[in-house]
């Protein structure tokens, strides 16, 4: 998959510096031949990756570069934009003190794409408790593109989630919330909002006109006709009835622990679950090292691995990068296409 000839490259941000971003980053570049990744830039700490490419024995050279256009083409060495922050770190230990450079990479590379000199950005992972710790409010990169979305690009997107692989796509409703609060924050109008927005994008950026949508119900056995949960009934129904008078293609309330086998998998393109770890559990199960985290409803096109910063066993050199190669690759693609 490439990013369009001659245009933009992808920008990759530095992700947690103590995390296994750092080095999936430079496993990335030296097999993008191979893989077929896009060209990107790192926006990072050019220390912290001589460092790491030093301690992993990789022989990356590293250039330091203003932006993401000046790269050169011919160069083998990976283009780095500094973030302006030390990330002096050791590999699996996090310190709030680098969240300030964590955070201004995924600023920086929203800016990239707003200017047209990247293509799309990829994130690496960021620890959520070590950047809450340092101050930062918003629970994930997910809600934080939002806000990005309405300071560069002067909308107000609902975004949403959705982890994708060939094997499995999902969506979690509610996502970073504790799960005591899911009954409360479900509603038929959240429900049929992101329902919207995944059909609007899965048509416009992933080239299917009428995606197949499933929805898996909260309860056990999507409620039990009432005798074991209200909401399947009250809230969830509601919505697909309302988006099937819209003309989508959705089936649900399915009972959620019989719709992930492989001939339920086959019936939609799209599972669209309540909460986070409804929607996660099966497509890292299945699909662990080739999913990817794919952020829709926004104005540009935001992937990331589908995996954390694995910080026991950052540094090491046994993290694998595949996940983060398909987040590549998927920007790569999504960039190219239609867009909403
Ligand atoms: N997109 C993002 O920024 C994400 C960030 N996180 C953050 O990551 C932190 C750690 O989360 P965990 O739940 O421990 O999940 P994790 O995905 O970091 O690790 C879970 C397990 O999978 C292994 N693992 C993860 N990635 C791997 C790879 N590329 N190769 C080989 N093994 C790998 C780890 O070693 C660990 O045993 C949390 O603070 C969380 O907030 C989690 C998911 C996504
Ligand atoms: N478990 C997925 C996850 O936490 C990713 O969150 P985000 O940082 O991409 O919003």
């Amino acid at each position: 998959m490439s990013v369009r000839a001659g245009g933009p490259p992808l920008v990759l941000t530095q992700g947690d510096p103590a995390g296994i971003g750092p080095e999936l980053a430079l496993r990335a570049w030296a097999g993008r031949a191979e893989s077929g990744a896009p060209r990107f830039a790192l926006i990072a700490d050019p220390d912290l990756m001589r460092r790491t490419a030093q301690r992993l024995g990789l022989a990356i050279r590293v250039v330091e570069v203003a932006s993401p256009d000046a790269l050169d083409p011919g160069d083998d060495a990976l283009p780095v934009i500094p973030t302006g922050h030390s990330a002096a770190v050791e590999p699996g230990l996090p310190e709030p003190a680098s969240a300030a450079g964590t955070i201004a990479s995924i600023d920086m590379a929203a800016q990239f794409v707003r200017d047209g000199r990247a293509a799309a950005m990829v994130t690496n992972p960021i620890a959520k408790s070590v950047l809450y710790a340092a101050g930062f409010t918003h629970p994930g990169h997910t809600e934080y593109l939002a806000e990005l979305a309405n300071r560069l690009w002067g909308v107000s997107p609902l975004p949403v989630m959705m982890l994708w692989s060939e094997t499995l796509a999902v969506v979690p409703i509610t996502i970073h919330v504790p799960l005591r609060r899911v009954p409360d924050l479900l509603t038929t109008e959240l429900i049929v909002d992101t329902a919207r927005i995944v059909a609007r994008d899965m048509a416009a950026r992933f080239g299917l006109p009428r995606p197949r949508l499933a929805f898996s119900g909260l309860n056990p056995h999507a409620g039990e006709g009432g005798a074991l949960g209200l909401e399947d009934d009250a809230v969830i129904r509601p919505a697909v009835e309302q988006l099937r008078a819209e003309g989508l293609d959705v089936t649900g309330p399915l009972p959620a622990d019989t719709m992930f086998h492989a001939r339920a998998r086959a019936r939609y393109d799209v599972a669209l679950c309540m909460y986070h770890d409804q929607a996660l559990i099966p497509i890292k199960a299945l699909a662990f090292d080739d999913g990817v985290n794919v952020t829709l409803g926004l104005p540009f096109v935001r992937t990331s691995p589908d995996h954390g910063t694995a910080f026991d066993i950052a540094g090491r050199g046994v993290a694998r990068p595949d996940s983060l190669i398909a987040a590549l690759r998927l920007a790569g693609r999504l960039s190219v296409a239609g867009t909403p």
